[in-house]
């Protein structure tokens, strides 16, 4: 269990802060059991201050409870038939009575939930049910009706020294030490939302005995990269500009943020009308970007800020109530991967210029080549072993798969000087149920004499006597190489230039 659970208030005395409105809710929760009809409630807070527990809270005193959040599509049909079920078990006499929650009202969707605050409004009208509501953003649109029906009641953050009280406590029911100054910083960065307190206190200190300074900077790590993605979330979801400018205070480059939010602004914005708009802003801000780089007035990147994170954000006509999952920019990942290859490449090219006397830039003119060379299991292994290839460089000639017409001889390599299998490929000679090393070569140099003496008949036919004669010497020139061959020599050069 999260500790956040396990450390939930238990009754409305554990609850911190906010005492006027823990009366409040008390006082009405027991007017309704006294069957006197009440209004509304309407929670408006920050998250994590507390609203779902003291409705929770509430819920205990009444026979049953039914709940409605934002993961739940709340259209008129829905709502109105949840509140059905409610009050076909309503007794006479207050008993039996069911209360009815429903969270993030702020969230209510236009679309999916057709209907959905006209449904709240026909149930306040009726005032037959007990009903709380919560919402976190104060100033939404959709609030303004409910606010004049209900009681709202305005949820304010939980002090420092109450979290830091807290999270003491817990960490003595867990058996964890704790320095002072660690237990305070936790507290004052959770801005006065208490869940977010109590699982920063987890992440850091469940299953230690101890928690240190050490502890809060990994923390502060975590939370680096996490920002990134709430202020993109931040905009994308939003329309209140305050939240948006809050959001916008994280510490990365502004570069990198418009791409992430570029990134995903489709996985967010349905609407062709507001995808456009969207985009032309993500422009825009790129403009004032490259001005506020050339010209180096950097007062330009305020207007990057503000296109990339209003301009986006109001692009939209209203908030998706929907579940997004955003991802890191594809640009960056692509750029990453391509320095990487380049980077390979380089090394690679320097280790052959260094064994062939030659620059970078001519050994990779040659790239394409070695490429189809190193199509053919012994012959990379040769050129492998002769530059002094690792793995991982072999496969740079060797990810693309190149048809290449097989040649009519065959090459032997001492069976000794290779392993069975080379980056992944066994060699031939290595799968077959071979002959004897010896019995071996003398084959495959009878093989080799057959087709280059029907070579020979060839060009017979079509050449002159001399250059017949020539031909002959170079074949037994050959032969001389294959002889060395065997007798164990590195010929892998040769073999490059041969190709
Ligand atoms: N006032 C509080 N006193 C004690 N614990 C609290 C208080 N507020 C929050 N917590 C802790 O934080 C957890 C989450 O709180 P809760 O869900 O009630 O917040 P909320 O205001 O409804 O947040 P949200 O708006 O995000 O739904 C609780 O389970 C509890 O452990």
């Amino acid at each position: 269990m999260l500790w956040t659970g396990k450390y939930s208030p238990k009754n409305f005395d554990e609850v911190l802060g906010n005492v006027k409105i823990k009366d409040a809710i008390v006082e009405w929760t027991e007017e309704w059991l006294m069957g006197n009809t009440q209004n509304c409630l309407l929670l408006i807070g920050p998250a994590g201050t507390g609203k779902t527990t003291l409705a929770h809270l509430a819920a205990n005193e009444f026979s049953e409870y039914i709940e409605l959040n934002a993961s739940d599509k709340r259209s008129y049909d829905i709502i109105l038939n949840t509140i059905g079920e409610a009050s076909a078990s309503k007794s006479l006499f207050g008993d039996g009575l069911k209360l009815i929650i429903l969270d993030e009202v702020d969230g209510i969707h236009g679309t999916e939930d057709r209907g959905g605050t006209r449904a709240i409004s026909k149930i306040i009208k009726e005032g037959h049910h007990p009903l709380i509501m919560m919402a976190n953003d104060p100033y939404s649109k959709r609030l303004k009706s409910l606010k004049t029906k209900c009681n709202t009641l305005i949820l304010r953050k939980v002090h420092t020294n109450s979290i830091v009280a807290l999270l003491k406590r817990i960490c003595v029911k867990e058996g964890v030490e704790f320095e002072e100054h660690v237990i305070r910083n936790l507290a004052k960065s959770s801005n006065g939302d208490l869940r977010s307190a109590i699982n920063d206190l987890e992440v850091i200190a469940r299953g230690k005995t101890k928690i240190t300074s050490e502890d809060l900077e990994l923390l502060s790590k975590k939370d680096d990269i996490i920002n990134i993605f709430d202020s993109v979330r931040t905009v994308l979801k939003s329309k209140n500009p305050r939240r948006i400018k809050d959001a916008m205070k994280v510490e990365a480059e502004p570069s990198f943020l418009i791409e992430l939010i570029a990134e995903n602004i489709p996985r967010e914005y349905e609407k062709v009308d507001e995808l456009q708009k969207a985009y032309e802003m993500i422009s825009l801000a790129d403009i004032y970007l490259g001005r506020a780089f050339n010209t180096r007035v950097y007062s330009y990147w305020k207007y990057t800020y503000e296109l990339m994170s209003l301009g986006v954000a109001l692009s939209k006509e209203e908030t998706y109530r929907k579940f997004s999952r955003f991802t890191n920019s594809s640009i960056f990942a692509m750029l990453s991967k391509s320095r990487a290859k380049r980077d390979l490449k380089d090394k690679v090219a320097k280790k052959m210029g260094e064994k062939l006397h030659t620059s970078k830039k001519v050994v990779k003119e040659q790239f394409p080549y070695m490429e189809i060379m190193f199509q053919n299991d012994e012959t990379a292994y040769e050129l492998a072993t002769y530059y002094g290839l690792a793995d991982d460089e072999v496969k740079l000639f060797r990810s693309r798969k190149i048809k290449v017409k097989k040649s009519k001889t065959k090459k032997s390599v001492p069976k000794d000087s290779k392993p069975d299998s080379f980056n992944g490929f066994r060699s031939k000679s290595a799968t077959k149920k071979s002959d004897s090393p010896a019995k071996k070569t003398e084959k495959s140099l009878n093989e080799e004499n057959k087709v280059l003496k029907s070579e020979n008949k060839k060009k017979d036919k079509k050449r002159n006597n001399k250059k017949l004669s020539d031909t002959k010497s170079s074949v037994k020139s050959e032969d001389k190489e294959k002889k060395s061959d065997k007798n164990g020599k590195d010929n892998s050069q040769t073999s490059l230039f041969n190709f």
